[in-house]
């Protein structure tokens, strides 16, 4: 079987996942790379309903466990309709977030165990990982002025977490990109958008 390659862009709040997909979007494709970008929560038909039902509301609407089954029901929607058929397809995937945000979100912010989250992980998308996955890395002080601009008109359900909740989420990233050096690599996204950019595509030019 064919198969393309599948990437993921993880992280704490506005890091600059999205900006980074798009760039990296177009990229690839100006080198001949047939791209899929999406994001999670989301990316299918049924997993972005669900998003509505995760990103909206009060932080008490859910509690850590049916929020991590939602986040796992989602993401089963996505890989069966969006990501497995472009990677069959010989297609680069590109995602905003997968399952090692749960990872670190429920787990780490949540508590739910990984043990957990990989056997919701197992059953609903067959236990999918990404080839390559970057954890876009920002200080305290630049990720505090990136969402003071992002969330000026008021944050969403999930990014209106408590501060040690984010605080144990970055640890959580922190710790699962150095327990899998292979898979993952850790990008200084301080720097401007453009030399971002560069460092990631400089690690899949391997590929090219
Ligand atoms: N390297 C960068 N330097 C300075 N500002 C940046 C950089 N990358 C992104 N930004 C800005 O930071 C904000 C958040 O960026 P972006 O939406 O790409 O982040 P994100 O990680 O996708 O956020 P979210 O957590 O909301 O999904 C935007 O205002 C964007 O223009
Ligand atoms: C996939 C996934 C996401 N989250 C959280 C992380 C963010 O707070 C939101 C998604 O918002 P974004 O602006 O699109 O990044 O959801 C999570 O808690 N668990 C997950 O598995």
């Amino acid at each position: 079987m064919v198969r393309g390659r599948f990437i993921t862009l993880e992280g704490g709040e506005g890091v600059g996942k999205s900006t980074q997909i798009r760039a990296l979007s177009a990229a690839l494709t100006a080198r001949g790379v047939a791209v899929v970008a999406t994001r999670e929560p989301g990316g299918s038909a049924g997993a972005e309903a669900i998003r509505a039902l995760l990103m909206e509301g009060s932080d008490d609407r859910w509690d850590a466990r049916s929020e991590a089954l939602l986040f796992a029901a989602a993401r089963a929607d996505h890989v069966a309709r969006t990501i497995r058929p472009a990677l069959e397809r010989g297609a680069w995937v590109l995602c905003d977030r997968f399952v090692d945000s749960s990872r670190a979100y429920q787990g780490g912010g949540g508590g739910i165990t990984d043990a957990d989250l990989l056997a919701l992980h197992g059953f609903g998308s067959l236990g999918l990982l990404p080839d390559h996955t970057f954890l876009l890395a920002v200080s305290a002080r630049e990720a505090e002025r990136r969402l003071a601009v992002r969330d000026a008109a008021g944050a969403d359900r999930m990014g209106s977490k408590p501060a040690d909740y984010q605080a144990r989420l970055a640890a959580r990233f922190a710790e699962m990109a150095a327990a899998e050096p292979e898979r993952w690599r850790v990008i200084d996204a301080d720097a401007p958008a453009e030399a971002v950019t560069a460092a990631i595509m400089a690690e899949l030019e391997a590929w090219l």
